[in-house]
């Protein structure tokens, strides 16, 4: 939770790192970008690219919109030998793991679920029961935790950048 300001700062500050560009169903926030935040895609064109084998994994996060990660670049950046990001949720990690068991599992954990609930309210781009939804996924993610082969918490950011940039670096 906060995996996508996380890897906001880490693209910034390691531009060598490669970093996946998901497909979503969901709008764009203010200021977020198609083709470099997500490529916000219709819920046709998400269902074709399931159809044409085009994701190396899928998934409904939240209840709510379906989210993949694009099986071309992911194979190109590492045929290229490059450190490699996916953010994805558990659902996709479990599906990349089942045919990547070598990567590393990195789970991205908040300070403590009021500080998240903070972090949501001060976003202020859900609504009441879209907040509710996304702490419920959280609650079932951190359960799940120990799947993981390592855990960041991320309270100062700097501290937690920096700390997935030397697994992702490592890992390679
Ligand atoms: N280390 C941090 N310190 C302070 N605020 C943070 C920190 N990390 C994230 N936030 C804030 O918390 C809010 C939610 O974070 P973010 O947008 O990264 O989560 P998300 O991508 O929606 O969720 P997920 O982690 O499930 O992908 C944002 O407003 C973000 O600015
Ligand atoms: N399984 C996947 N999950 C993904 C992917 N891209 C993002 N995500 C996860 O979705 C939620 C919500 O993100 P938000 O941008 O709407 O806040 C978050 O947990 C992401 O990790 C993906 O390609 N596959």
């Amino acid at each position: 939770m906060g995996k996508g300001t996380l890897v906001r700062a880490l693209r910034e500050r390691s531009p060598d790192i490669w970093v996946s560009v998901s497909a979503t169903t969901r709008s764009p926030r203010p200021g977020e970008v198609d083709g470099v935040d997500y490529h916000f895609v219709s819920d046709d064109d998400f269902t074709h690219m399931i159809e044409r084998g085009e994701l190396l994994e899928w998934a409904t996060v939240h209840g709510t919109h379906r989210y993949g990660t694009p099986r071309t670049p992911v194979d190109n950046a590492l045929a290229a030998g490059k450190p490699s990001l996916l953010e994805i949720d558990l659902q996709g990690a479990r599906q990349v793991k089942a045919s990547m068991p070598e990567a590393l599992y990195v789970f991205i954990e908040p300070p403590s679920m009021d500080e998240l609930v903070r972090r949501l309210v001060g976003r202020g781009t859900e609504d009441d029961l879209e907040r509710e939804r996304r702490l419920r996924t959280a609650e079932t993610e951190m359960a799940a935790s120990k799947e993981f082969d390592r855990i960041i918490i991320n309270d100062d950011l700097d501290t937690a950048v920096s700390q997935l940039e030397a697994l992702v670096l490592d890992a390679r």
